[in-house]
């Protein structure tokens, strides 16, 4: 029975974590994904105009599978696209001993300029895969089977290095009881639904709850428009700023807490986090971390979020679930 633990270091403004993964005989440093399910990879197969900077995969250590390409658009809009190999792949000591690697053959410009990342590491399921014209599955479905217990958690923080687990729950890792709500994968997500919201403005709805996924992926945390219009009321020198595409609040603002319930209980986002990080470098004017999920169709409790909680992706019963505690 496998069980792990692997780092999850913040980039710039926590913009996204990246772990150490071994894959064939290269260690590569990949953004652990709960909101998409490719394995995917700079290769020494990419454009050395788009890889340079990166640590690439030698495809030389793996299996091809024959036919098989990869092509996959995030909600971002960032992409990337390949061919696929079997290989060797270990994460925190638990290991996969033929997992579908996806060697990108291209990639957009987000990917190229994010120089720390060799790659993403999806845990969404594997129902959403992008392989064609076979779905491989995902790194957790390929060692699920071998895991002391079916689950991985997720244990991000503020501008400091945090950690997943896979196989089991560490209970030093968060206080208080778990919260669990069942999980809908009818879109392959960690879906949800939180129950409501308060803090913030004097009419950040609460009571009025919504669809939500679990997205280790997305940096922010993506609201229904009143939500993010009522809390930002209650900020000075906040406003939506269409330019920016987003609300932005002055860098000198301690925005209030907001809360979220989920399963009847309560998990508190400091308003610190929602301050999130300056337009560009020295400017007094910030981007915020709770953003509008308008056009999305759910909400997405990206890392703004999961950095406050305890996070527990439960596939180990009947259906899955997810867990929340307080950290
Ligand atoms: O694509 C999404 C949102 C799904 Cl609705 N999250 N994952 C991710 N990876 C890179 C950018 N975003």
């Amino acid at each position: 029975c496998q069980t792990g633990e692997v780092a999850a270091d913040p980039q710039l403004y926590d913009q996204s974590y990246l772990s150490p993964v071994t894959i064939g005989n290269s260690e590569l440093m990949l953004d652990f994904d709960t909101g998409s399910a490719d394995l995917w990879c700079f290769s020494t197969e990419s454009p050395a105009v788009q890889s340079a900077g990166h640590g690439l995969y030698n495809p030389s250590t793996g299996t091809e599978l024959d036919g098989a390409f990869w092509d996959i658009t995030y909600g971002d809009q960032s992409a990337a696209s390949g061919n696929v190999f079997a290989d060797k792949v270990v994460v925190g000591g638990v290991t996969a001993t033929k997992q579908a690697i996806e060697a990108a053959t291209s990639v957009s410009y987000e990917f190229t300029e994010d120089v720390a990342s060799d790659g993403l590491l999806g845990l969404a399921f594997s129902s959403i895969n992008t392989i064609l014209p076979q779905p491989q599955t995902t790194f957790f479905d390929t060692v699920r089977n071998t895991l002391a217990k079916a689950v991985f958690t997720v244990d991000l923080k503020k501008g400091a290095a945090g950690s997943y687990t896979f196989g089991y729950i560490d209970s030093s890792k968060y206080s208080g009881a778990i919260t669990y709500v069942p999980v809908n994968t009818a879109n392959g997500f960690w879906q949800f639904t939180a129950d409501g919201y308060s803090g913030g403005g004097n009419n950040a709805s609460t009571g009025r709850g919504g669809v939500a996924i679990a997205d280790t992926g997305t940096s922010l945390l993506y609201l229904p428009a009143s939500v993010a219009k009522g809390y930002y009321s209650g900020v000075q020198g906040a406003s939506f700023d269409f330019r920016q595409g987003g609300y932005t609040l002055p860098c000198s603002a301690t925005p209030p807490d907001f809360n979220v319930a989920i399963g009847g209980k309560t998990f508190t986002v400091p308003g610190s986090y929602i301050n999130y990080a300056p337009l560009r470098a020295g400017s007094s004017t910030c981007f915020g971390g709770i953003q509008a999920d308008s056009g999305i169709g759910f909400s997405i409790f990206g890392d703004v979020f999961l950095k406050a909680v305890y996070a527990i992706f439960d596939d180990s019963g009947s259906s899955p679930k997810l867990g929340f505690a307080a950290q």
